[in-house]
C-alpha cells in the first residue's frame, strides 16, 4: 500500500514539473483568451452548491452525503477554485492559452492537495491501513496485510466463509486465524505479547476500524505449527492446533459465554477465556464446604488416598501464616495480601472470599492443573465461595458437611490445636452462620452430617457414585494430529472432521480426524469436558451416521 503511494508521488511530481516547464513556455509564447473564465465558472458554481447540499443534514442527524461523497465535492470544489483563481492570474499577467496549461497544472496541485488534506486526518490514515480489509455480507477477506501503522501484525487467513456454523470453513496459513462473530473478527494466533509461548489474541472491530486487544483469561496454549479456527456456537470458538498431541489438540475461545460476560461487568474491558478440550467422560469438579473444624479435610484426604489417580485437590491461595506442617503449594499457595488483591483485580481467581478474617481464594489455574492431569478436582471453600462458584459457568456438584452439635465441632477445632483462642472464638461464631446458610440458601445439592467418620465417607462415597462403574474405552485415537498446511474443517451437525485432502464423495481420504462435540461439558474457568477425537479412514465414514 505504501509503496503503492510511493510511487503516485514520484509519478505525480515527474508529471507536476512536466507540465510547469510546458505551462511557463506556454505563458511566455501563446495569447490569452477570457472564454476559458466562462467556460470554468458554472462549474465553479454547480460544485459551490454541492458542497452548501453536503452540510444539510437529515432527521437522523447524519449528513445528506456520505462521507466519501462529502470529501470529494470539498476537494473538487478545491480545483475549481483553484482553477478560476489562477486561470484569471493568468489572463491578467499573460499573454497565452492559459487553458491547457493552468487545467493541467491546477489537476496535478489539486492531487497533491487531496493527499495532504486528506493525510491530516489520522482516521484516514487508519482507513488507509485498512482498505485490504472489506465486509461484504458477512463475508470477508483479510490478503496479506502490511499494518504499517505499528497497530498491528501481518496476519493471513485465505477464506472465511459466509455463515460459519458449516460448510468446510477457515483454512489457517500458518501461525495466525481468523474468525468473523458480527462486526468483530477475532484473530487468533502469533506469539501473546506478555507471555511470547503462548497463542495470541486480538480482536478487529469492524464498526470502528480498531483494534482490540482483549484481558485473555485462563490458561493459554502454546504457539504450535498451524491452527483452525471453527465457530462452534454464538459464544465460543474451537481451535485445532496442528502438530500437537490429541490431549492439546483442541481448545475453546469463549468469547460470550455466562463466564466471559461476568468477567466484562468485572474487569470493565473486553474479556475472552481460553478453556482447553478434555477427552473422555469427565466427571464435574466437588466443591465440598461446612465450618472449620468439621471434618471436610479429613474426608478430602480419605478419599485422595483411596483414590489417588481419580481425584486431585484444588490448592489456594490464601493470607493466612502456614501452620507447622503445612507447605506451601501443597495446603496452600501461601501469599502477601496485596500481591493476591493484584491477582484478583487481574481476573486470576475463580472465587475469592474473606474467611475468618483472612483472604481465601481457588485460582482458574488451581482448577484446570488437576483437570489436565485427568482427574476430577475437589475444592475445599467456605459457603461465600460455594455461592460464587455456583454463579459462575464451573458446573460442580456442590456438598455440605454438617457436625453433629456444636459442641461437638468446638471439641473437633480445640483438638486439632491449630489456632489460637482467639482464632477458635472467631471460627465458631461464624460456624453458626455458615451453618445457617448452608443448610437454607440453596447452593448444596448434598448435605452430609459427619457424626462418625467411616459412616460420614461412606456417604461421600456414594454419592459421588463410587461404585466400580467403569467408562468406555476410547476410540483410536492419533498419537500426533500432524495436518497440511492447505487442511479443511467441516462442522457437520456436532461433530468437526478435518481433512487433510479435499473432501469427494467417494474417493478415499486419509489423515481425517474427527472431533465430537456433541456433549461437552463445563468451560472457562477450567477445562471444556466430554470431547470425543478419533481418527477415520474415509469422508464416507465420516459420514456415516451424521445423517439424521
Ligand atoms: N467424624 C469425626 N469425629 C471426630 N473427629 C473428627 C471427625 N472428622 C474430623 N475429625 C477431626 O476434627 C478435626 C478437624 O478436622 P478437619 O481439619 O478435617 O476440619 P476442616 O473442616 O477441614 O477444618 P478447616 O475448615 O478449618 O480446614 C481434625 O483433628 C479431625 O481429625
Ligand atoms: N472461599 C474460599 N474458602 C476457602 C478456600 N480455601 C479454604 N477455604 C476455607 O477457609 C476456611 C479456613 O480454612 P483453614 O485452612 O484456614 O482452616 C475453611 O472453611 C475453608 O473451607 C478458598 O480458596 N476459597
Amino acid at each position: 500500500m505504501f509503496v503503492c503511494i510511493l510511487m503516485f508521488f514520484a509519478l505525480s511530481l515527474i508529471g507536476f514539473c512536466f507540465v510547469f516547464v510546458y505551462g511557463v513556455k506556454e505563458i511566455l509564447t501563446k495569447k490569452p483568451t477570457i472564454v476559458f473564465l466562462w467556460h470554468r465558472f458554472p462549474r465553479f458554481l454547480f460544485f459551490s452548491v454541492c458542497i452548501f447540499l453536503s452540510r444539510i443534514r437529515n432527521i437522523n442527524g447524519h449528513l445528506c452525503f456520505d462521507f466519501e461523497l462529502h470529501y470529494r465535492i470539498y476537494l473538487v470544489q478545491a480545483q475549481n477554485l483553484l482553477v478560476f483563481v489562477f486561470s484569471a492570474f493568468c489572463c491578467q499577467f499573460s499573454k497565452c492559452n492559459r487553458e491547457t496549461f493552468s487545467c493541467n497544472l491546477c489537476l496535478l496541485c489539486l492531487v497533491w492537495l487531496e493527499l495532504f488534506i486528506y493525510f491530516l486526518d489520522p482516521e484516514n490514515i487508519e482507513l488507509l491501513s485498512s482498505l485490504s480489509i472489506s465486509s461484504d455480507q458477512g463475508e470477508s477477506r483479510f490478503a496479506g496485510t502490511d499494518f504499517s501503522m505499528g497497530e498491528a501484525p501481518a496476519f493471513f487467513v485465505d477464506v472465511l466463509q459466509k455463515g460459519y456454523g458449516n460448510g468446510f470453513d477457515i483454512k489457517s496459513k500458518g501461525g495466525e486465524t481468523a474468525i468473523l462473530m458480527g462486526n468483530r473478527t477475532y484473530v487468533i494466533g502469533g506469539a501473546c505479547e506478555e507471555s511470547p509461548l503462548s497463542i495470541g489474541v486480538q480482536i478487529f472491530d469492524q464498526s470502528t476500524g480498531e483494534w482490540i486487544y482483549p484481558t485473555v483469561l485462563g490458561t493459554k496454549p502454546k504457539t504450535c505449527k498451524g491452527l483452525s479456527a471453527v465457530l462452534l456456537s454464538e459464544d465460543r470458538i474451537l481451535i485445532t492446533k496442528n502438530g500437537s498431541t490429541p490431549d492439546d489438540f483442541a481448545w475453546f475461545l469463549e468469547v460470550d459465554t455466562q463466564y466471559v460476560r461476568q468477567q466484562k461487568k468485572i474487569l470493565g474491558t473486553d474479556v475472552v477465556a481460553w478453556s482447553k478440550g478434555l477427552r473422555g467422560y469427565a466427571e464435574k469438579p466437588i466443591v465440598i464446604s461446612g465450618p472449620s473444624g468439621v471434618g471436610k479435610g479429613t474426608l478430602i484426604s480419605m478419599l485422595m488416598k483411596e483414590y489417588p489417580s481419580m481425584f486431585g485437590f484444588s490448592v489456594s491461595h490464601t493470607t493466612r501464616a502456614p501452620r507447622a506442617m503445612e507447605k506451601d503449594g501443597v495446603h496452600y499457595h501461601f501469599i502477601e495480601r496485596s500481591s493476591m488483591e493484584k491477582e484478583i483485580e487481574d481476573g486470576k481467581f475463580l472465587e475469592f472470599a474473606s474467611v475468618h478474617g483472612n483472604l481465601y481464594g481457588t485460582s482458574v489455574e488451581a482448577v484446570e492443573v488437576v483437570a489436565d492431569d485427568g482427574k476430577r478436582c475437589i475444592l475445599d471453600i467456605d459457603v461465600q465461595g460455594a455461592r460464587s462458584v455456583r454463579a459462575s459457568s464451573l458446573e460442580a456438584i456442590f456438598i455440605f458437611v454438617c457436625p453433629p452439635s456444636m459442641e461437638e465441632l468446638e471439641k473437633r477445632l480445640r483438638a486439632r490445636g491449630t489456632e489460637t483462642e482467639e482464632q477458635v472464638l472467631k471460627r465458631l461464631k461464624n460456624a453458626k452462620a455458615e451453618i445457617e446458610q448452608g443448610q437454607s440458601s440453596g447452593i448444596f445439592d448434598h448435605m452430609l452430617y459427619n457424626d462418625n467418620l467411616e459412616e460420614c465417607y461412606k456417604s461421600l462415597k456414594k454419592l459421588l457414585g463410587l461404585d466400580g462403574t467403569v467408562t468406555a474405552p476410547p476410540k483410536s485415537s492419533p498419537k500426533v494430529v500432524d495436518l497440511p498446511m492447505d487442511h479443511s474443517v467441516a462442522k457437520i451437525d456436532h461433530r468437526i472432521i478435518i481433512n487433510s485432502k479435499t473432501p469427494e464423495l467417494g474417493k478415499a481420504s486419509t489423515n481425517m480426524i474427527v472431533l465430537d462435540v456433541s456433549s461437552l461439558k463445563g468451560g472457562a474457568p477450567g477445562r471444556t469436558r466430554g470431547l470425543d477425537i478419533y481418527t477415520m479412514d474415509s469422508f464416507l465414514d465420516g459420514l456415516a451416521g451424521i445423517n439424521h
